[in-house]
């Protein structure tokens, strides 16, 4: 059981917002959507919300059409912030969470324990506008979870947070994740993405150029990644046979090789050349893997 979505296509008069996109979230997971500006995110997530209709075809959840009636099912933190900035914090979160249906007695102590837990407590009685934009982050996020949804849907949940709060919102939303809540979210941050997803899908102009488990796709890209650190010169190292990518670091040089066998040559030829502090062949990360799928989109 879960979250499918059957080739899925969303046209804005001549363009393509989203194309033909097919993908499954398993219950309970943390899928990650990734793609450059403008690849389609915010239009799926509106699609999967209910508030954009698909051109062409179907959204399920649990094997049925999402029931939008039933507003616990899903929680949403859109990217567009959209608190009101007049009221106060807790009357804004009571507010919100009799819109979803619950009541003030479950509501009060919900929210007391996420203030608590996003150290923001003394922040319940003042007003949003007054609060910086991270904890208006926060508080945005508790709008989305106070009713408990099974499907959360996060647009962009770390932009604009201090590293500390990027923590806290991560630990917040891997123990929704243990307690059965399926997540989608988008970031354009890999190393998020990297940390708490199994399966990822990368969109290019409305396309999935990449889908599929992270350990997969990372097992299937095919190159490894050798990092050196030390004093160069590594210039050479550009035009070295199976060095198919260098990259200067603030330490040395990060190079894309064919296979280790590669590296074993290269560690032969630099040695005793240069001083080396770290040689270390590394798995692609999730970075190396957008960069080669959707760098032209970049460019
Ligand atoms: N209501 C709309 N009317 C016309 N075009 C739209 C509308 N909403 C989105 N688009 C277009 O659809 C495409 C996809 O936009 P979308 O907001 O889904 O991208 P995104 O991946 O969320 O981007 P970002 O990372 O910048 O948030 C863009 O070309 C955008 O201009």
């Amino acid at each position: 059981m879960s979250l499918e979505i059957i080739e899925v296509t969303k046209r804005f008069g001549q363009a393509t917002a989203v194309d033909h996109l097919t993908l499954t979230v398993p219950e309970g997971e943390m899928f990650g959507l990734l793609g450059a500006n403008g690849a389609g995110k915010t239009t799926t997530f509106r699609m999967i919300l209910g508030l954009l209709l698909p051109t062409e075809g179907v959204i399920r959840w649990q094997g049925e059409p999402i029931d939008y009636s039933k507003g616990h099912l899903i929680g949403y933190l859109p990217e567009e912030r959209g608190l009101y900035p007049k009221l106060k914090v807790q009357e804004q979160l009571l507010y919100l969470g009799r819109l979803r249906g619950m009541k003030k007695t479950d509501i009060l102590p919900e929210i007391d324990r996420w203030l608590e837990r996003f150290h923001i407590r003394d922040y319940a009685n003042k007003r949003v506008e007054e609060l910086s934009k991270g904890n208006q982050q926060k508080i945005q996020f508790i709008a989305a979870v106070l009713h408990r949804p099974k499907l959360l849907i996060l647009d962009e949940p770390f932009s604009g947070l201090d590293p500390v709060n990027v923590e806290l919102l991560k630990e917040a939303v891997l123990d929704l994740k243990r307690n059965g809540t399926t997540i989608v979210f988008s970031s354009h941050r890999m190393e998020h993405v990297e940390e708490l997803c199994e399966h990822v899908c990368i969109l290019r102009r409305g396309r999935a150029v990449v889908a599929g488990a992270l350990r997969e796709l990372k097992r299937s890209f095919g190159k490894q990644i050798l990092v050196i650190q030390g004093d160069g010169p590594f210039e050479e190292l550009a035009r070295f046979p199976g060095v198919l990518q260098w990259k200067r670091t603030a330490e040395g040089v990060r190079l894309q090789i064919a296979n280790e066998e590669t590296a074993q040559a290269i560690l032969g030829h630099i040695a005793g050349k240069v001083a080396v502090r770290l040689f270390a062949l590394e798995e692609p990360s999730l970075n190396d893997i957008f960069i080669e799928k959707v760098g032209a989109a970049y460019e």
